[in-house]
């Protein structure tokens, strides 16, 4: 293991006129990352990410808790620590006055390179990540993707084993992020642990070996996306279901189940909540989520169901279970709405 962490917590204290604030951003957290992988911690604006890899970093100190990083204690050997990972923030750290090279040269010294091995670092980082056409244009002249390439290389200068990176793609466009995964997987398949933050579902699911998430300062789940998402269901299927005079008029069959269901969220969600498929069922208004294994085998049994109690169907779709169900059926809310 390259970090391991007991209990970790945070509070921040914040004081004003109006007298102080107690901001408990990170209530207790443990954390396992093995050498070699890339390990996500996945959650909404808010949750603590930051806050968890600040402390990782040795950037702040935690108020309770205890970790080892890269074989040294948090507390007690922190510029150990800081002399094996790279940190790149979401602000990247890039000076926009001085091109690629210089920033390269500057980080390579101050981290303790000498002048000759400084050199041949920075022009590997420039070959590595695509800088090298524009190693001599100011910061502020690149794009956002040349800029996070740039701020990446940064942390890597000195060959650190672990990387943190704190929201890594956050405003980049879908081809830089893309290019910015094959390069984080390629840093993982020479041998650097990657932990990195992010609020984007597909990314933890795309790129992390596993991923801890995370929501107001604790881990709600923990493991590989394919293991939390089975813990779920694998499949999903999503009814908008129509109500009232709408579904009376339009519906299929009538009776008096159709009568006793017809259109009402609950009762219909009560309806499926029994079928020996359905793991379980979520309603948000009209929709009803209904989680089940071997989705195609079990559509057509739902669907007479429904057509028998009467029930008129806006829409169905039925998809694999994401990130998000996982996230939903751990905290009752979903990632995009939270944060
Ligand atoms: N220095 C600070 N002083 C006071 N409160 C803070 C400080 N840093 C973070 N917080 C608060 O702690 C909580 C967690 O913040 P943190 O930045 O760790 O979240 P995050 O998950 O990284 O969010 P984002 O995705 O928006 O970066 C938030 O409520 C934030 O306002």
């Amino acid at each position: 293991m390259i970090i391991t962490a007991e209990g970790l917590k945070k509070t921040f204290t914040t004081r004003s006129r109006k007298g102080s604030q107690t901001v408990e951003a990170v209530k207790g957290i443990d954390l396992q990352v093995e050498t070699g992988e890339i390990f996500g911690v996945l959650g909404p604006n808010g949750a603590g990410k930051t806050t968890t890899m600040r402390m990782l970093s040795t950037l702040i100190a935690p108020t309770s808790g205890t970790a080892r990083v890269a074989g040294h204690d948090l507390t007690g050997e922190a510029s150990q620590i800081r002399r094996k990972i790279g940190y790149v923030s979401q602000a990247g750290g890039v000076d926009d006055n001085n091109g690629a090279r210089a920033n390269l040269m500057l980080a390579a010294r101050i981290n303790g390179l000498g002048r000759a091995q400084a050199a041949e670092r920075v022009d590997a980082m420039l070959s590595a990540f695509e800088l090298a056409e524009f190693a001599d244009r100011p910061g502020r002249t690149l794009s956002g993707g040349q800029k996070r390439r740039v701020a990446i290389a940064l942390g890597l200068v000195h060959q650190p084993p672990l990387l943190f990176l704190d929201e890594p793609t956050t405003g980049l466009d879908p081809q830089n992020r893309a290019n910015l995964w094959d390069q984080i997987r390629l840093l993982r398949s020479s041998g650097t642990t990657v932990l990195l933050s992010t609020h984007y579902l597909d990314e933890a699911d795309a790129l992390c070996d596993r991923l801890a998430i995370v929501d107001h300062g604790v881990i709600v789940a923990e493991g590989t996306a394919a293991a939390l998402k089975r813990e779920v269901a694998s499949d999903v299927v999503t009814l908008r279901i129509g109500s009232g005079d709408a579904a009376g008029s339009a519906r299929a069959g009538s009776g008096d189940v159709a009568d006793a269901v017809e259109g009402v969220p609950a009762e219909v969600a009560k309806l499926l909540e029994v079928q020996p498929y359905t793991k379980e069922v979520r309603v948000d208004g009209d929709v009803l989520r209904i989680y089940l294994d071997d989705g195609e085998h079990a559509l057509p049994g739902l669907l007479r169901v429904l057509e028998e109690a009467g029930v008129v169907l806006r829409s169905i779709a039925l998809d694999r279970a994401t990130l998000d169900d996982v996230f939903l059926h751990k905290t009752g809310r979903s990632l995009r709405d939270a944060g």
